[in-house]
Formats: structure tokens, C-alpha cells, sequence
């Protein structure tokens, strides 16, 4: 694979498509909405969401946020929540046209963060 996945998802550009769509698809569905509703910040989740999958994809610039594990802790996120949140983001890449080999990279990347973000 030449390019980046960070490439291949379109660069900054195409990725902050991308999680205006997800965290719209989050408002609208019934399993995770509340969690976002209450949100602190919204914009300033969305923010980070952009640069924490942009550095996370091989973009050029760091994540400047707070680590995973302690953005979810003591929000006891379940199972449930957490393949919801993944369905969202999976139907916003269709939504983006993105091919199935960068939904299996994402989805690879999402996977391997769930000790993070479960019950913790
Ligand atoms: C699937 C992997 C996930 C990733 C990569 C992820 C990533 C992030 C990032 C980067 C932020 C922004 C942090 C900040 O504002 O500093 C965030 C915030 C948030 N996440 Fe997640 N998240 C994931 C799963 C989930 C799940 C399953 C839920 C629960 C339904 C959830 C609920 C939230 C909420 C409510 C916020 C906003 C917190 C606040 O500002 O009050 N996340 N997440």
C-alpha cells in the first residue's frame, strides 16, 4: 500500500468530513445520543476527534488531546455503546465513499482501543 491510510481517507480535509458526519449520526441514534448530548464540549470533542484521527492515520501533525483511556473513564461505556459507536463511523465512511480496505484499517485501529474506552 503506497499512500497513508491519513491519505487514503482523504487528509484533514476529508477526515473532518468525516467526524462531522459521525458525530451527526451519533446525535441521531438512539443507543449513544444522550452521551453526546450531555457532552462538556462538543466542538471541542470534534476538534480532537479530527486531529487524534489524523495523527492516529499517519497525518502529519500530533494529537494534541487527552489519551483515550482517561476521556472515557467513570463514563461506564458499554459494549453495546461502543459497537454503536463503531457502526456510526463504519456507515459515515460508506457515506464518504471510502473502499472497504481503509474500513478494515479503521476498524482494526477502533478494535484495538476497546481496553480503553469499555467499562473503564
Ligand atoms: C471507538 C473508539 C472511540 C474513539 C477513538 C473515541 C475518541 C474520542 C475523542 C478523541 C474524544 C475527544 C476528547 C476531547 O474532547 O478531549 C472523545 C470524547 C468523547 N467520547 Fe469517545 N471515542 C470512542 C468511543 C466512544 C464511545 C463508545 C462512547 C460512548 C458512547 C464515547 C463517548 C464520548 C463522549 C461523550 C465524549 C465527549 C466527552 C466530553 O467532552 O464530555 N466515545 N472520544
Amino acid at each position: 500500500m503506497a499512500n497513508s491510510l491519513y491519505e487514503r481517507l482523504g487528509g484533514t480535509d476529508g477526515i473532518s468530513r468525516l467526524v462531522d458526519d459521525v458525530l451527526e449520526a451519533h446525535l441521531n441514534n438512539p443507543i449513544v445520543k444522550t452521551r453526546y448530548v450531555n457532552a462538556r464540549d462538543l466542538e471541542h470533542a470534534r476538534r480532537m476527534s479530527v486531529e487524534f484521527f489524523c495523527a492516529g492515520s499517519g497525518g502529519p501533525k500530533p494529537y494534541t488531546g487527552k489519551d483515550m483511556l482517561s476521556i472515557h473513564k467513570g463514563m461506564n461505556i458499554s459494549e453495546q455503546e461502543f459497537v454503536a459507536v463503531v457502526d456510526d463511523i463504519l456507515d459515515a465512511m460508506d457515506k464518504n465513499s471510502l473502499g472497504e480496505a481503509e474500513k478494515k484499517d479503521v476498524l482494526a485501529i477502533l478494535y484495538s482501543l476497546k481496553g480503553d474506552i469499555i467499562r473503564v
